[in-house]
């Protein structure tokens, strides 16, 4: 009664005013999922193929639609997930778009779970899942590739890990956003705001270092709960000439280790993603060796949620963790075996928005599917509370 009888693709528009592509599956018996692509500013050079809406929708149309309808069961998410990779025929989804391919692996999830008249979390991740809840990684303070004359860090990111409930980590986390506005007030430093809601202030990494550490310890002292931070460095965008660029200032990899594993001490980061350029899975596994007993190494542009690149990182210890983007892989299957590869492993899964969103809150229920330890999904701003709000509700058994 799962068996999918149509898939309906559209452009709609992502939170930087982009199109994106939605697809709408719906199933024999009534069943109905719609979900929608994110996209990448900060892409990594190993991702899967994201084609302009247009295209990927023509392409999905032609090659995609036809071997889905009235052919495969949405509950099925494999199979839905095989047709599509089968469809598509290449190693990326450069012919169909991992755009075109994510949208509608997850609106067949979607539509499998409303058959099943269950949550989607617990479609994914089964009838035990529900019980426990990510820590929200809040994006405060930002730059890079988000926002223009901002921090060369593309994020500093609060994380309550001594929250009691996901919903008080939550507003932890917007009143460390908002606390961080007051600061910048204090100083007089103008900020505006990057594509994912946080300030983008003009001020160096080492003062927005001090505002984050303010910030979170204000909030911390008002809520009388733990409240660290972390970053995002995205350090693949400043990685040029065999050099890590800070504005005027370089740093050699050996510098950049350095660095990163003094910040960790001086500020008891829970959290490091992307310190090293994409390539460097040597100078991962040297700061995981230094660091990795009490912060996460995160692969994000370094593993771009592909098990084989996984699997050369845990080959040579780089990182104790990994970013789970389903658009960076184009399936939920293929999210699912990275994740299950990392906890195998015994690395944490981050599940992860994008810069560019929807109001799609998929990755709320991904996360507790998954059990994973942290949701990297914003603070503030539409596209980003849609799953914050989506994780109150899943606790509140409201959905
Ligand atoms: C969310 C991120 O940014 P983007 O979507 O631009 O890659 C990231 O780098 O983790
Ligand atoms: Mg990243």
């Amino acid at each position: 009664m799962t068996r999918i009888t149509s898939v309906a693709l559209r452009r709609v528009l992502d939170s930087r005013g982009n199109p994106t592509v939605e697809a709408d599956v719906l199933t024999e018996s009534g069943g109905f999922g719609r979900a929608a692509a994110p996209s990448g500013a900060s892409t990594g050079e190993y991702e899967a193929i994201e084609l302009p809406p247009t295209e990927a929708i023509a392409a999905a149309r032609r090659h995609a639609v036809p071997r889905l309808v009235d052919e495969v069961h949405a509950g099925n998410q494999r199979e839905v997930d095989a047709t599509l990779r089968a469809a598509d025929g290449s190693e990326n989804f450069s012919e169909i778009g991992a755009n075109s391919a994510v949208a509608i692996s997850m609106a067949a999830a979607k539509a499998g779970a409303d058959v099943l008249g269950a949550p989607l979390y617990q479609h994914l991740g089964g009838a035990f899942r529900g019980d426990n809840f990510p820590t929200p990684l809040g994006n405060v303070i930002g730059g890079g590739e988000h926002a223009k004359e901002a921090t060369n860090i593309q994020e500093f990111l609060a994380a309550p890990v001594g929250a009691p409930s996901v919903s008080e980590a939550v507003f932890a986390n917007a009143k460390v956003h908002a606390r961080a506005s007051e600061i910048l007030d204090e100083r007089g430093v103008p900020a505006a705001k990057g594509d994912e809601g946080a300030w983008a202030p003009p001020v160096s990494d080492a003062d927005a270092f001090e505002i984050m550490g303010e910030a979170v310890s204000d909030v911390e002292d008002e809520l009388g709960f733990e409240i660290r931070f972390g970053l995002d460095i995205a350090a693949s965008e400043m990685f040029e000439d065999g050099v890590y660029h800070y504005g005027d200032e370089t740093k050699t990899t050996d510098e950049q280790i350095d660095y990163v594993a003094e910040m960790v001490d001086e500020y008891d980061l829970v959290y490091v993603e992307d310190p090293l350029d994409e390539n460097d899975y040597e100078g991962f596994a040297e700061l995981t060796e230094r660091v990795g007993d009490r912060t996460l190494i995160c692969g994000d542009d370094l593993f771009v949620t592909n098990v084989d690149r996984l699997q050369d990182g845990i080959d040579v210890g780089a990182a104790n963790s990994i970013l789970i983007k389903p658009n960076q892989i184009g399936t939920l299957t293929d999210a699912f075996d990275a994740v299950e590869l990392a906890s195998r492993n015994g690395m944490d899964a981050v599940i992860s928005h994008r810069s560019g969103e929807t109001e799609d809150a998929t990755i709320a229920h991904l996360a507790v599917a998954t059990d994973a330890p942290f949701i990297k999904t914003g603070t503030v701003q539409g596209e980003r509370t849609a799953k914050l709000n989506e994780l109150i509700r899943i606790a509140d058994d409201a959905v």
